[in-house]
């Protein structure tokens, strides 16, 4: 039983040991799980971390491998674009091998030519100096030749100017203008049955006009310079009376002339001028006897005036002188005196409101304050300028012409030549004068009316003021240096002091109307010419004389 015991107790303690052995076996495999667990978990992380690195690994790889294609693809093009390249430098090159040949041709051809050329120029280098020579000698014969010219237009300056004087300082011209239709009152042309009859024959209007016509003759057929009045009255007694008129002028011009034959007449005058001297050219006669007509023409090339066509040969001189070395400036004011009083014609407001003075400086030259003075480029400028001049004309109608002008327009053309060749300088000025209507009292239709009476009685003192002047210089030019010559009498005397006075030319143009009715105011008109026209006489003989001393 002990040994049982003992048994059962070795065998507990067996047991014992056993399960204290197992627990510590247990123990130490837990243990050893515990590790063999913290290794997994390492391991996982481990692996976990290799997983991760691998894959930025590979990302990164593909990346690189992408930029490599991409690589590959750009060196592709580039390839392929070298290749084009290269083919285009074939072709080029093939092209210049194919130019330089002909350019070796071409080479060839040209130093045949150089070969050809260097002979010549070695034949004409001879003649070169040959050449030279010549040249300086037409050079020379140049230089002479303009010096020739020069001379030859000094030379013509003083012929032209002794023509001139010998025609007379002062000229009158006479010119009847024709009979128009507007002449022939409408009841000379009434049908005697009233509308529906039929218009006079024509038999009657040449009757009817031959009634209206003055009897006025033009008897020199050779010279033109005779006009000739006839008139025929009953006196108290009832006896017939016959008068007759005789007057001659340096030229009458008959009512078929044309502008262009009184123009010519003219013309020599702005040749003066351009040659430095005063001119003035007067347009003189009665309301309607065709002043503006003769001075600014109508609208027609046959028709234009003397003032545009004067203008025009201004022009025309100016640059023909050009070639002798002559340089001009031009410019131009038109202004006009109404009841002594001075307008702008050229001004920029449409109604010249200020006050105008005329003064006179020590050189001779004459100017008026506050006017437009408008530096002339060309002819149709000129036109441009008078058309504008005209619209602005005082224009108040009387009884004997509706468009009738009271006032005097002086349109003024300024030339200024320099000659650098020969040193020389000259200054002439063109005048020309539209001169208000010069009819009597009661023929203007002014009894009655205050302001026309003013007009008429200015117009008439002025116009008498022109003949006194023409007249004392006259009388000066016969001998008497110490005449008085009473220039302040008017403004337009006073405003032509400078043009009318020393070396200047002066031309009247006489308008006759060829009415009957206006017979009376032609003969005034007559004579007031014929003493302007006796002044020239006594200028144009002492010019003979000094000639022939
Ligand atoms: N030689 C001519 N040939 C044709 N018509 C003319 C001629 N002379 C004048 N006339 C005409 O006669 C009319 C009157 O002429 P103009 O107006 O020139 O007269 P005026 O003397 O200037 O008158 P005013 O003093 O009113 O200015 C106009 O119709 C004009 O066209």
């Amino acid at each position: 039983m002990d040994a049982e015991r003992a048994k059962r107790e070795e065998l507990e303690a067996n047991h014992h040991a056993l399960l204290a052995t197992s627990k510590s076996q247990e123990l130490d495999q837990r243990r050893e799980l515990d590790t063999a667990l913290d290794e997994l978990e390492s391991l996982k992380r481990k692996h976990a971390n290799d997983l991760l690195d691998w894959e930025t690994e590979d990302r990164r790889k593909d990346r690189k491998v992408r930029e490599l294609e991409e690589d590959v693809r750009l060196r592709d093009e580039d390839l392929e674009r070298e290749r084009e390249t290269v083919k285009t430098l074939r072709a080029t090159v093939s092209q210049q091998a194919t130019a330089q040949l002909t350019l070796n041709s071409q080479v060839t051809a040209l130093q045949a030519q150089v070969t050809a050329v260097q002979i010549a120029l070695d034949n004409s280098s001879n003649s070169a100096a040959e050449l030279a020579l010549k040249l300086e000698a037409a050079e020379k014969r140049i230089a002479e030749q303009a010096q020739e010219i020069r001379d030859a237009e000094a030379h013509r300056r003083k012929l032209h100017n002794m023509v001139q004087e010998l025609k007379g300082n002062i000229r009158v011209f006479c010119r009847v203008r024709p009979l128009l239709s507007s002449d022939i009152p409408s009841y000379a042309l009434v049908r005697s049955g009233g509308s529906n009859s039929p218009s006079p024959p024509p038999e009657n209007q040449v009757l009817v006009r031959e009634k209206l016509r003055a009897d006025i003759m033009f008897p020199d057929k050779m010279d033109h310079k005779e006009i000739v009045l006839r008139s025929s009255s009953e006196s108290a007694t009832g006896q017939e009376r016959k008068d007759e008129w005789q007057f001659s002028f340096d030229r009458v011009f008959e009512p078929q002339s044309t502008q262009a034959e009184v123009f010519e007449e003219i013309s020599l005058l702005a040749q003066s001028c351009a040659d430095g001297y005063n001119v003035c050219i007067f347009a003189y006669g009665q309301t309607g006897s065709g002043k503006s007509f003769t001075m600014e023409g109508g609208p027609t090339e046959p028709t234009i005036g003397m003032i545009p066509r004067a203008v025009e040969q201004v022009f025309r001189v100016t640059e023909e002188l050009q070639s002798k070395g002559w340089v001009y400036h031009l410019e131009g004011q038109f202004l006009e005196i109404y009841n002594e009083t001075i307008n702008d014609l050229l001004g920029k407001a449409e109604f010249d409101k200020k006050k105008h003075e005329i003064k006179h400086d020590k050189s001779g030259r004459t100017s008026v304050t506050d006017i437009d003075v408008i530096p002339l480029t060309s002819p149709n400028q000129v036109r441009s300028l008078l058309s504008i001049a005209q619209s602005r004309r005082t224009v108040a109608s009387t009884l004997m012409n509706e468009r009738s002008s009271r006032s005097h327009s002086v349109f003024t053309l300024r030339i200024c030549g320099e000659n650098a060749a020969t040193g020389e300088t000259c200054e002439g000025c063109l005048n020309l004068v539209d001169l208000a209507g010069s009819e009597r009292l009661d023929k203007s239709g002014a009894g009655n009316d205050k302001d026309r009476l003013k007009e008429t009685q200015s117009i008439n003192k002025s116009l008498s003021a022109l003949g006194d002047v023409i007249a004392a210089l006259g009388e000066k030019g016969d001998g008497k240096n110490d005449k008085h010559i009473p220039y302040r009498n008017s403004k337009l005397t006073y405003l032509l002091q400078n043009s009318l006075s020393g070396n200047s030319k002066t031309l009247m143009v006489l308008n006759l109307s060829p009415l009957a009715a206006h017979l009376n105011e032609s003969l005034c008109s007559l004579r007031f010419a014929t003493k302007v026209n006796n002044t020239t006489l006594g200028t144009a003989k002492k010019q003979i004389k000094s000639l022939g001393s």
